[in-house]
């Protein structure tokens, strides 16, 4: 690849450090966006040069077509059953490695692998990485029917958590509503700062006609973190005293 910018220059040291992780006979989860493009490209040059045998399952229609094009293997995630390593990209990383993530509109996918994965490793440029979360609009994959309803379900839960008159936008592609690999919708909350993840968490997940919210919670093992040196920085989740 040349001709790279600084941005994709520390997407792909991130990718490499990814795939680094990748051993013989692994069960992997591929996750979904232009750094995981990189990932998937680099897993691709690893299996071809190393003939690395492995079980992939894909957390995306774009990501399963990309690596049949590369000549990876996609399983369906019920055939494998569980995964060793989830590499996957975000929107946004705290330092507690909680997340956002669904920019692409694939986090509802990504959430069930990474749930399925023993690790779940994220790979990132340095503009992910924010003191907290927020800045980034949290993603919310909603079921069509009955939209306007599951919106004020939405309004009235930002309400009570003090988080009033924040934009709950629709997402649009092409003049026309978003819809997800599950033919669904996603509504953007521009929320700035989620000053509490886990009742913005359970909030949503308690609304009906929500499928699934962009926050990673908890689930994030290690975030790798490239720069367009190429050199990448670790970051783990802080140590829990009693
Ligand atoms: O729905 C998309 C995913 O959550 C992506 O992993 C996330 O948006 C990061 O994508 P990118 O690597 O393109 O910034």
């Amino acid at each position: 690849m040349t001709d790279l910018s600084p941005s994709d220059l520390a997407k792909d040291a991130a990718a490499r450090a990814g795939v680094a992780l990748v051993q013989d006979g692994m069960r992997l989860g591929l996750g979904t966006g232009s750094t995981a493009v990189f990932m998937v490209h680099r897993l691709a040059e690893r299996i071809r040069a190393e003939g690395l045998r492995l079980r992939c399952a894909a957390t995306s229609r774009a990501t399963c077509d990309l690596a049949g094009q590369l000549g990876i293997q996609i399983e369906e995630l019920d055939e494998i059953g569980w995964l060793d390593l989830t590499l996957d990209g975000a929107d946004e990383i705290d330092p507690d490695l909680n997340l956002i993530k669904g920019g692409g509109g694939a986090h509802l996918r990504e959430k069930i692998v990474a749930a399925a994965s023993d690790r779940m490793v994220v790979i990132a440029d340095p503009t992910k990485v924010v003191e907290t979360l927020g800045a980034f609009h949290l993603p919310v994959e909603v079921i069509p029917f009955g939209v306007e309803t599951t919106i004020t379900h939405i309004r009235r839960l930002l309400d009570s958590l003090d988080l009033t008159h924040r934009p709950i936008l629709p997402r649009q592609r092409d003049g026309r509503l978003f819809r997800t690999d599950e033919d669904n919708l996603i509504l953007d909350l521009s929320l700035d700062v989620i000053t509490d993840c886990s009742a913005i968490s359970s909030g949503l997940h308690a609304i009906p006609g929500v499928v699934e919210h962009g926050l990673f919670l908890g689930m994030c093992d290690l975030a790798l973190v490239g720069a367009p040196d190429g050199s990448v920085i670790e970051m783990t989740k802080p140590e829990v005293t009693a």
